[in-house]
């Protein structure tokens, strides 16, 4: 279904509940299948998460995990140590031109019976599951964490342990972090230097945990560019939230201090708050090699607010739900940027007006449309396939409508 927005005026000082972390989440679920005294509270409500769920509970021999990465990489790792398991683990058109090889090769040189069923590389996989008595190997860290973080999550129900040795750049490193600290809570040893990675097998059960999943900070990507594009003093609060988070997407907070956004924590909930006007000659440059989820918002938010934009870091960007470069350059042309990009980067020049009415095409990616959104603010906007993204925010545009912005479906 298409939606439109009018162009609308956001109300002040609203509230905003978000769920859980779908990273968080995902991991969590898939040790809790490993680990069954593991309890969750606010879990993600996004389908890539209920799909991990499901797909962990199901008896079907074929399991289709739709458009969710992190279910497919991580589950591919879970179902190569599942004895007496034969499973078909496919997903989305996206998902079957997704590279999974480098941890299919990684699962292999463990012992694990992976084979493809269309593309070498790509799912569908049929995996037959068995116990990995080998524990040491290489892989390329620069194409994604997943890969990795898929390896680790198994990594202490090996007989063995796991010692990874990471070869290249390694990209997405908070989210290794964010897999090594979940599993030191439930009291597994792992430990991470320079471009090694060992966790020991796990000898004792693990008695009961709670794991209380801080809401999701991609997920609050958005409202820091709405507030961003609003004027000084408006604020938002949005909850539940942690200081010291696993989420490397957390950087929200510092970055949105360059486009005037100050962030104070009260408890669990933060309030972000317009303070200072832009200054249309900043020019803001990031590396995001560590944040790739926040990119498309950024350099959205830059675009409205028409200051000069160089967001480096982005190789990772090609292989996502699209190929967001390509997508944020087609989709930003449209509304009058003047933009380039290269296979990691892109470049945005100070805007000075912004088209009206301009149809957002969406290409299957959630973030594309969340990204675009706060646009609404500014000039009257549409999108095509709108709800795209129930992929990692199904209430999306009901909390865009519960602070304002008239939304329409077409
Ligand atoms: O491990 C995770 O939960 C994720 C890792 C990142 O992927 P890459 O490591 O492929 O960049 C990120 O883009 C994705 O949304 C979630
Ligand atoms: C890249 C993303 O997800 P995944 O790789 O898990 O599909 C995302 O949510 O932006």
């Amino acid at each position: 279904m298409d939606i439109s927005i009018q162009k609308s005026k956001l109300l002040n000082h609203q509230h905003i509940q978000i769920t859980g972390s779908k990273s968080e989440s995902n991991r969590l679920l898939l040790l809790q299948a490993l680990y069954p005294n593991v309890s969750l509270q606010n879990l993600s409500n996004s389908d890539d998460t209920q799909l991990m769920g499901k797909a962990l509970t199901s008896t079907s021999d074929i399991i289709d995990i739709h458009h969710a990465g992190t279910a497919m990489r991580f589950l591919t790792a879970y179902f190569a140590i599942q004895e007496n398991r034969e499973v078909v683990l496919t997903g989305s058109s996206r998902m079957r031109e997704r590279p999974i090889k480098i941890l299919v090769d990684a699962l292999r040189e463990l012992g694990a019976d992976i084979a493809y069923m269309e593309n070498e590389g790509f799912p569908p996989l049929r995996i037959k599951g068995k116990t990995l008595t080998k524990s040491k190997v290489s892989l390329t860290a620069n194409v994604s964490s997943q890969y990795i973080s898929a390896l680790l999550l198994i990594g202490s129900s090996l007989p063995q342990g796991l010692d990874l040795s990471l070869t290249g750049k390694v990209t997405s490193v908070p989210y290794i972090h964010m897999t090594l600290s979940l599993l030191k809570q439930l009291g597994v040893q792992a430990y991470f230097k320079e471009n090694r990675i060992q966790i020991k097998p796990k000898s004792m059960p693990v008695t009961s945990c709670s794991f209380e999943v801080e809401s999701d900070w991609s997920s609050a990507s958005y409202f820091y560019s709405i507030i961003a594009l609003s004027k000084v003093g408006t604020e938002i609060t949005l909850s539940t939230y942690k200081k010291e988070s696993l989420q490397g997407d957390s950087k929200l907070a510092s970055i949105y201090q360059g486009f005037g956004v100050e962030t104070e924590f009260k408890g669990t909930t933060i309030k972000i708050k317009k303070t200072l006007a832009q200054d249309t000659r900043s020019n803001i440059r990031l590396d995001l090699s560590d944040a790739p989820d926040i990119a498309q918002t950024i350099a959205v938010t830059a675009f409205g607010l028409g200051v000069a934009c160089q967001l480096n870091g982005l190789h990772t960007l090609k292989i996502k739900e699209t190929d967001r470069l390509e997508a944020l350059q087609t989709e930003l042309q449209k509304l009058g940027a003047n933009i380039a990009i290269t296979e990691e980067s892109l470049k945005l020049e100070p805007s000075v007006t912004i088209n009206s009415n301009v149809s957002i095409a969406t290409y299957s990616d959630h973030r594309m449309a969340m990204a675009f959104a706060p646009l609404g603010l500014l000039v009257p906007i549409s999108f095509q396939n709108a709800y795209v993204v129930t992929k990692s925010y199904p209430n999306f545009w009901e909390d865009l409508r519960s602070i304002g912005f008239h939304i329409t479906s077409v």
